[in-house]
């Protein structure tokens, strides 16, 4: 048996206090065995004049668009997507996207980021990244259908009924998966109301994209006379273990529904504030007991992974929405990033409590804009980066130690990272 002793911090509890303890952690377990003063330890990890946290949980993200990061900004999503990202990725070969995936995952170790929910294709080279990384993830093959003749679009949905049941449970368990069709504009409904009974019956997850700008409510209202939520009911799609990206435009009834079918919601604040989607109703859908994680969305429309930045956007994009100062409030979104997204994900993780999973990351609190340390919860929520990470670690194992990444050789990926953009960039335009 082998353990880790996280030693001499202060700890971020369930209940959003802080004290002063040390966490050990069963290695062989991948589990946190006690929270206090254990003693003990074959290895430690020094957490002096750090914070202990539970490690940030990424509900949404595209992990290999990190490739296109800066390629193609400042358009709405429709445009961009069309425009500039589809015919690039049009491009992706498997080898890109297995490096896009580990640049993407280090950036995310590097940030305290130790689980994520990803919507791409090539999902085995991702797979195989998230595998090395160490850290855990609901992956899926993401079936699109508009531009495909039929034969092309039902192979998509099959593609996705396959992979999600492929690879879950990959990695020891570390990876779980997700029936995906894209949105529900880009899925035609003869194929959904084909392929998601069959996602039902084989007890599948589903993840999409729901809600996120009003031309995707539009369409739906003016075809099928309700709101996109319900149509989604309709064809099933909230009837498993669901959760939706975005859910940006979102009325009340709406609402409602998420909660009766207890579906979760990936809120991507950054990624709807530069394509200019609007401001989700963050607080409204928390106040009515709906499940709502935090996700950066894919690194071209955010810029980054970095989920300090998202809690900070979460927070003040949360405000604006409801007009009101006191909404999406600190503890809110810390437990959104955390223990929330690990809820919606279906991992025990994002609590640092006894028979946890030990997914944590410790950051180092020696810092200016960390100072003076009124309220740590404050701080994560406003005021922390991810470079102010110093240790993260996930199912027991240390992913990266006084800043340096110890599941990839960072410099060589970074410079696989730049060849092959380049020569992505190079084919495509
Ligand atoms: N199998 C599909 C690939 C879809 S992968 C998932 C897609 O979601 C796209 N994407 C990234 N961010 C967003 C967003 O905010 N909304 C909708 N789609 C997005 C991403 O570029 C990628 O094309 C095909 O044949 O085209
Ligand atoms: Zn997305």
């Amino acid at each position: 048996m082998s353990d880790l002793l996280v030693t001499g911090g202060q700890v971020l509890r369930p209940d959003m206090t802080v004290e002063r303890a040390d966490v050990l952690v069963d290695q062989d377990a991948g589990t946190i065995e006690a929270v206090g003063d254990p003693g003990g330890g074959d290895d430690e990890l020094d957490a002096a004049g750090g914070l202990v946290i539970p490690g940030l949980v990424n509900t949404h993200t595209h992990v290999a668009m990190t490739l296109l990061r800066g390629l193609a900004d400042d358009k709405p999503l429709d445009a961009w997507l069309r425009e500039d990202i589809w015919p690039v990725e049009a491009e992706l070969t498997p080898e890109d996207i297995r490096v896009g995936a580990e640049l993407g995952l280090i950036e995310m170790i590097k940030s305290g980021t130790t689980a994520l929910s990803d919507m791409y294709f090539a999902v085995e080279e991702i797979a195989q990244a998230v595998e090395q990384a160490g850290v855990r993830a609901r992956l899926g093959y993401t079936a699109v259908t508009v531009g495909k003749d039929d034969e092309g679009a039902r192979a998509d949905l099959e593609r996705s009924l396959e992979v999600a049941q492929e690879f879950d449970g990959a990695a020891d368990g570390r990876i779980r998966t997700t029936f995906q069709p894209h949105s529900l504009t880009t899925v035609g409904e003869q194929f959904l109301r084909e392929f998601v009974p069959q996602a039902n019956e084989a007890g599948l997850a589903t993840h999409l994209h729901a809600n996120e700008t009003p031309d995707e409510v539009g369409p739906i209202v003016e075809e099928h006379g309700v709101r996109p939520l319900a149509y989604a009911e309709d064809l099933g799609l909230l009837a498993g273990e669901t959760y939706v990206a975005h859910g940006v435009h979102v009325d009340d009834s709406e609402i409602e529904l998420l909660v009766e079918t207890d579906t979760g919601v990936a809120h991507c604040p950054a990624s709807n504030m530069k394509l200019a989607s609007g401001m989700a109703p963050v607080q409204d859908m928390l106040d009515a007991g709906v499940t709502v994680g935090i996700g950066t969305d894919g690194a071209a429309s955010n810029n980054d992974l970095d989920m300090f930045d998202e809690m900070r956007d979460a927070a003040m994009l949360g405000k604006l929405a409801a007009e009101d100062a006191s909404a999406v409030d600190a503890p809110t979104v810390v437990e959104m990033a955390t223990a929330n997204g690990a809820d919606l994900l279906g991992f025990d993780s994002g609590r640092i409590e006894p028979g946890a999973n030990a997914d944590l990351a410790v950051l180092n609190l020696d810092v200016p804009h960390l100072t003076p340390a009124h309220d740590l919860v404050s701080h994560l929520a406003y005021a922390a980066r991810g470079s102010d990470v110093r240790h993260t670690v996930a199912d027991g194992q240390v992913l990266m130690r006084d800043r340096e990444v110890t599941v990839f050789d960072e410099d060589r990926v970074r410079e696989a990272a730049v060849d092959h953009a380049d020569a992505l960039v190079e084919r495509a335009m």
